[in-house]
């Protein structure tokens, strides 16, 4: 579905993501953690299209994708989320996923208003985010949990079949991180899904395979339970 091998990025002296491979594989949740500076999110920022790899190919279904635009990224079916949520303070939950349907790349507001009614997709994917009922709030009234839930909704909407979560929990309590468990394992099967999380027991739980980065290497790719009992990952990873 969607593979990287070789894949390289060299920031002046720090080579923040180093030869890494990994696959996703269809209908997967596959969690990749590491320590900070591990090169996670510059991993994300690769495959989305924001930063251009150094070396190395992405690969998307049958096409080698690097060089693409991250809009263009986005229209060939991969979304993402953001470690900082990103929306329209006085635009409301419904405006949003209307923004989200007609305008992938939250950059134009111009196709606003259309006639299209949108309104039974609004109300699914708000109902599966757990915002059925804040479909009228401005963003800014939301929770910060809720804000959460929103961006998931935005990539809902996008009509991706690979998602990108990239630290969907933080700041999360412990109630809104269940909720967020509820939301992603639902999302199984239907969605292939990368997984950036620092919340450990949240990719144990949910994840069907880790990849493990360190020092922009991979270092252990394996099932939770067998990262769990890698050596190397104990030592490097979980301080043990
Ligand atoms: N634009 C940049 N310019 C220079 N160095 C960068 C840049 N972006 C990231 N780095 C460096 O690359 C390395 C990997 O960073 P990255 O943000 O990908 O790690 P991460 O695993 O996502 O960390 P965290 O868990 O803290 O978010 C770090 O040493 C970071 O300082």
């Amino acid at each position: 579905m969607l593979s990287v091998s070789g894949l390289t990025k060299q920031f002046d002296a720090v080579v923040a993501v180093d030869d890494v491979d990994f696959e996703l594989r269809p209908g997967e949740i596959h969690g990749l953690i590491g320590p900070n500076g591990a090169g996670k999110t510059t991993t994300v920022n690769l495959i989305t299209g924001e930063l251009e790899p150094t070396s190395g190919t992405i690969r998307f279904e049958d096409d080698d994708i690097v060089g693409l635009s991250p809009s263009a990224i986005t229209r060939r079916g991969i979304g993402r989320s953001f470690q900082v949520v990103q929306y329209f303070p006085d635009m409301t939950v419904r405006e949003h996923l209307h923004l989200a349907l007609r305008d992938p790349t939250r950059t134009v507001l111009s196709s606003f208003g259309s006639s299209e009614d949108d309104t039974d997709r609004i109300e699914s994917i708000a109902s599966r985010v757990h915002l059925g009922d804040r479909l009228d709030v401005p963003a800014k009234s939301l929770s910060h949990g809720e804000k959460r839930f929103l961006d998931i909704g935005f990539v809902l909407a996008l009509d991706s079949e690979v998602i990108l979560f990239d630290e969907p929990a933080a700041g999360l309590n412990a109630s809104e991180t269940e909720e967020l468990k509820g939301i992603i394992e639902s999302l199984r099967s239907e969605y292939t899904i990368l997984l950036i999380e620092h919340d450990i027991e949240l990719v144990r739980a949910i994840s069907d395979r880790i990849t493990v980065l360190h020092n922009g290497k991979v270092l252990a790719t394996g099932t939770p339970d067998e990262i769990v009992a890698n050596d190397d990952v104990k030592e490097v990873y979980l301080g043990e």
